[in-house]
């Protein structure tokens, strides 16, 4: 692990978890799993009730579209540009993860908005206003990190909530908070362990971006014996919901260039993790009801995840 200025990179053997050497080894960061058989699905096209040619067991198809969680948003139609998605990727590949194929986690740390008293003196004039003066947007961030910020306020606000945008993107009237960005890097064939992010750490309020392979992620409540016992035999018809009796799971597939949003309910009772497969079975677009799934082989991908530090928590990467 080295930190450099605002930049704690941390290199982590495929397998092992995150460790840190507070608290928190207690509590689920990132896991990453790497399968360790190969593992191919030759067709393209699957009935999901038979069997998968290639032996492997798909599981039910993910779903493509919003799934039934509260404070979950997630709209398959909201891509990042193309041109945008292969910038992101590529600056952050080059940046970051070339030189040194263990690294697997990045983590970069900036605030939502400098206050005039750490505005850097280089920030451009606005509205005549002199430089020094001028508070500026997730300063700590690298520039390419704080344009996929601002590209992801505009493309999120007309399908957000206003309070959900809100709270993942302040007015300048608010109070500067720390934000972190995570940049997960995953081979074919690796995953996260399902888990809920730190609760000591982060706050409500987190965006996610899939870029260069799609991938299924995963989310999992559980259930109280009430819920369990009140739902009996009546859950979502749909085929990507899975009900044992202590929990329920969903399965959504993130293509590349899409964003998701975990809020609320989403963010703190539910679970999120991506199994370790080399491909991904997922519902075809036809009406509810079909059962066609279509093989995505699982490629390079690469997750940007946007987070809030809480207070106090800033100190894990130095405060910018
Ligand atoms: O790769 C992803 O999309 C999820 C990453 C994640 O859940 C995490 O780093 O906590
Ligand atoms: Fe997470």
């Amino acid at each position: 692990m080295s930190v450099t200025g605002d930049r704690l990179v941390l290199s982590i053997p495929n397998g092992l978890w995150l460790t840190r050497s507070d608290d928190e080894m207690s509590e689920r960061n990132s896991l990453f799993d790497e399968m360790s058989e190969e593992d191919d699905c030759s067709p393209v096209r699957h009935n999901s009730s038979q069997a998968n040619p290639s032996g492997s067991v798909p599981g039910v198809p993910a779903r493509r579209r919003a799934l039934p969680i509260p404070g979950l948003f997630f709209d398959p139609s909201v891509l990042l540009p193309p041109e945008r998605a292969v910038d992101v990727f590529r600056k952050c590949i080059d940046t970051y993860f070339r030189d040194d194929e263990n690294i697997n986690q990045v983590m970069l740390f900036g605030r939502a908005r400098a206050g005039v008293k750490d505005a850097p003196l280089e920030s451009s004039p606005v509205d005549g206003a002199p430089s020094h003066q001028i508070p500026q947007a997730n300063y700590g961030l690298p520039s390419f990190l704080r344009s996929l910020l601002s590209d992801l306020e505009s493309l999120l606000r007309p399908s957000l909530p206003p309070l959900t945008h809100r709270l993942l993107f302040p007015p300048q009237s608010e109070p500067s908070r720390a934000r972190q960005a995570i940049i997960n890097l995953y081979r074919p064939g690796e995953g996260i362990s399902p888990h809920v992010d730190l609760l000591s750490r982060f706050g409500d309020g987190i965006i996610g971006v899939s870029l260069g392979s799609g991938c299924v992620m995963s989310f999992v409540k559980e259930q109280t014996d009430s819920e369990a016992g009140s739902h009996d035999g009546a859950g979502p018809t749909d085929l990507a919901f899975e009900k044992d009796g202590h929990s329920v799971r969903w399965d959504l597939y993130l293509p590349e260039r899409s964003i998701l949003v975990l809020s609320e309910e989403a963010r703190y009772e539910w679970t999120h993790g991506i199994d370790r497969r080399m491909e991904d079975w997922v519902g075809d677009n036809s009406e509810e009801g079909g059962d066609d799934a279509i093989c995505f082989k699982r490629g390079l991908r690469m997750s940007i995840t946007f987070r809030w530090l809480l207070p106090g928590a800033e100190v894990v990467g130095g405060d910018p």
